[in-house]
């Protein structure tokens, strides 16, 4: 006889403490004390209620536009989660850094000119642990960690994320990750250039080159966030293909970011730096 519902691990209380999501709780039974900026976003409103769910962390403070980053320090928030806006998010973390707020960042919009500027501010000691990641869903980022073992492979990759209309920002923050990890892969194993003999295109046509590689954006009503990697090499092709259904998708890597990021000073790229990857 197959297991009754209430004996699939499905609700999280009933892992074991060794399940890879769950890292080593900090020795304070104080309850981990979070500001949420962009609280009442999609994301932000998502992150409150996990937390508020969790019970070693509470919420203490919510920052929204139009208010003040110090109600964050006042609160006394030792970890600020934000999920804002690309534009916005560069002085919210200036603002964690120099207050030692630790910071688990989800907004998109980093690339390799942010990152250094954010790594130039933790220098020489950091103080406290910065994550920017992504994509904070478990199957994204081993999605991306795939890709990143696939690209040596295979002559041709390109990227197709499909996203909700209501994303601002296009390729999403995970297709040009996930690019770049296939470029430095595909340099580093000192593949050649990709076979393309496209010579006439309608603009975008070929879609948007992160380092070598094409990505191709997609806005459909109905979607929430997903993803495909597609490989090919002669007689045969790979595609990785993630979808989060539901935005509470992203709460357990939420969460481990959270319980982790205090014992991970500096800058770090990627939830899978917080993961036994
Ligand atoms: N890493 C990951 O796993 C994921 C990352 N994301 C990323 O997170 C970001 C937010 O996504 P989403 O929640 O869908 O977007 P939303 O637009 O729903 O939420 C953003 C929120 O931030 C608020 N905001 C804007 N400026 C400020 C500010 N200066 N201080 C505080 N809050 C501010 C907005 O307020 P207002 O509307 O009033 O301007 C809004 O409520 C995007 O960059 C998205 O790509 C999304 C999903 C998963
Ligand atoms: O805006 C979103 O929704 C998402 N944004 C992130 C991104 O840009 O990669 C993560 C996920 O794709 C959902």
């Amino acid at each position: 006889m197959s297991n009754p519902p209430s004996e699939l691990p499905l609700d999280p209380a009933s892992r074991s403490s060794d399940f890879p999501l769950d890292p080593p709780r900090r020795s304070s039974s104080d309850p981990i004390r979070v500001g949420v900026l962009g609280a009442r976003g999609r994301m932000g409103a998502e992150v409150v209620r996990a937390v508020e769910a969790a019970d070693d962390a509470e919420v203490v403070a919510t920052v929204d536009a139009g208010d003040l980053l110090a109600g964050l320090a006042d609160a006394g928030a030792e970890v600020v989660v934000d999920f804002t806006s690309p534009d916005v998010v560069m002085d919210n973390l200036r603002f964690c850094v120099d207050n030692g707020i630790h910071a688990v960042v989800g907004t998109s919009g980093f690339d390799a000119r942010r990152l250094s500027t954010v790594a130039e501010w933790l220098e020489p000691e950091p103080e406290v642990g910065v994550l920017i990641a992504p994509n904070f869903a478990i199957g994204a980022v081993l999605s991306m960690r795939f890709a990143e073992l696939a690209a040596r492979y295979y002559d041709s990759a390109e990227v197709i994320e499909l996203h909700h209309p209501r994303k601002v920002d296009a390729p999403s923050g995970t297709a040009a990750h996930t690019a770049r990890l296939i470029t430095q892969a595909r340099e580093a194993a000192g593949v050649g250039p990709m076979p393309d003999a496209t010579t006439q295109e309608a603009p975008g046509a070929r879609g948007a080159l992160v380092g070598d590689v094409r990505v191709h954006s997609l806005r459909i009503a109905g979607m929430i966030a997903h993803q495909e990697v597609v490989f090919g090499t002669e007689g045969e092709t790979l595609t990785l293909r993630h979808d989060s259904l539901d935005r509470t998708s992203f709460m357990p890597g939420v969460l481990l970011a959270v319980r982790s990021v205090f014992t991970h000073p500096g800058l770090s790229v990627g939830l899978d730096k917080y993961m036994d990857l």
